[in-house]
């Protein structure tokens, strides 16, 4: 966080207003967060206040990197300064983040502000490939971002990012060794793939894969992250309940495609979140495969898979529609190449991307403002 120096008692007398800090503070405690629904004084969003002659500065501090309100809040703080001092006073706004958790500090996972599940009702909806491109469009915005595949028996954030060669090394910290995440592109990784052999069929029973888990957050050194996604395996699983009795798990993201055949099968994931022993909240949907889109064709949309699946999912369960994010062969294409589409020049998929990313980001923001602290789930299994 940049940090400006403070000059609170300087007021500046011009023509027919005065310019001081508190002035400043009781125009700006009229701006209200939209998603927060309280003024951003209260919510101690606004820091370092430095007044000059006829020109004020400070910093509004967002609950989030990827806030997709940025443009919104800053014109409403210039709006308020203008029409409660003077319309001739020139307003700097430096915006800066500081993501908001509501994790407590515990021995696992430290800096970890944000643990977020994405998890679908059936194979092959893109889980993995929705997982990479979100983390690449969070880090993009400025987040800290982390993945941890979670999909023991069919690891592909490897491939995705290109790296099923390497290996993470190991560090001692006081006497204990802890991995090191594998760093490509800016993003943390921990895969079950980054440890077994390339090509070699893992053949893990159910505890043995729920073992591994627990050590990517109890045995692998994760630093600071705002955000840390878990790839999980599709359907409902062991490995389901260990994610959330092993760590607090902020909130779940369901992926989905829009045919019927799918959100038969996405319901019953997105219902496991929000049976009353786990009870993690459902963050919201992401539509993936939403319509084709051939790449010599841009505007043109096929709804190939059906349409509005995405959006009757949100709406049965009462979550928002993150994010619709249409098949394209390029997104394939950087998958397999390993590099996550985001990566590409493709602004169609980089903006439906940076559009699910940042209402993800927005959706945490509330919950973390609303809801109780996040908490390991205690099952008696
Ligand atoms: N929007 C998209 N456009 C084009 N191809 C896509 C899209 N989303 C995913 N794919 C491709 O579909 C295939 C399956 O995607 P992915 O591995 O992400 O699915 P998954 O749900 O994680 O699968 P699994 O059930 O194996 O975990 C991959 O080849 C991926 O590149």
């Amino acid at each position: 966080m940049i940090l400006v120096g403070i000059t609170d008692k300087l007021s500046a007398r011009m023509g027919e207003f005065t310019l001081n800090k508190e002035k400043v503070l009781a125009a700006l405690s009229t701006v209200e967060e939209p998603d927060l629904k309280k003024d951003l004084v209260t919510l101690g969003m606004v820091q370092d206040i430095e007044v000059g002659v006829n020109q004020v500065r400070f910093t509004v501090v967002l609950t989030t990197p990827a806030c997709p309100l940025k443009e919104l809040i800053k014109s409403r703080c210039v709006a308020a300064i203008h029409t409660l001092i003077s319309p001739d006073v020139e307003v700097v706004i430096n915006l800066t983040a500081n993501v908001t958790t509501a994790k407590p500090t515990g021995p696992l996972l430290p800096g970890v502000k944000n643990v977020i599940a994405i998890a679908s009702g059936k194979g092959g909806v893109g889980k993995s490939t929705v997982t990479a491109n979100l983390a690449m469009a969070l880090h993009r915005s400025g987040a800290k971002v982390g993945i941890v595949d979670a999909d023991i028996f069919g690891p592909s954030i490897p491939v995705m990012f290109g790296a099923e060669d390497m290996q993470p090394t190991i560090t001692s910290h006081n006497g204990k060794n802890l991995i090191n995440p594998i760093r490509q592109y800016g993003i943390k990784l921990m895969s079950i793939g980054f440890l077994t052999p390339p090509d070699s069929a893992v053949v893990w029973r159910g505890p043995m894969a729920s073992q591994a888990l627990k050590q990517f957050f109890g045995d692998t050194d994760w630093g600071e992250l705002d955000y840390l996604l878990i790839d999980l395996p599709p359907g409902t699983s062991d490995i389901h309940i260990t994610l959330v009795q092993t760590i607090p798990v902020a909130g779940a993201v369901i992926v989905t495609t829009p045919q019927k055949v799918a959100l038969a099968d996405a319901t019953k994931g997105l219902s496991m979140f929000r049976q009353p022993q786990i009870n993690v909240p459902v963050l919201g949907v992401v539509e993936n495969m939403a319509w084709f889109t051939p790449a010599e064709l841009p505007d043109h949309r096929y709804p190939i898979f059906g349409s509005g699946g995405g959006q009757l999912l949100a709406d049965k369960w009462d979550v928002p529609l993150l994010g619709q994010i249409p098949l394209v062969q390029g997104i394939r294409e950087a998958g397999d190449a390993g590099k996550p589409a985001f990566m590409e020049e493709n602004q169609i998929v980089i903006d439906a991307f940076n559009d699910a990313a940042q209402a993800l980001a927005q959706q945490l923001a509330i919950r973390n403002a609303e809801k109780a602290e996040t908490k390991v789930v205690e099952m008696n299994t």
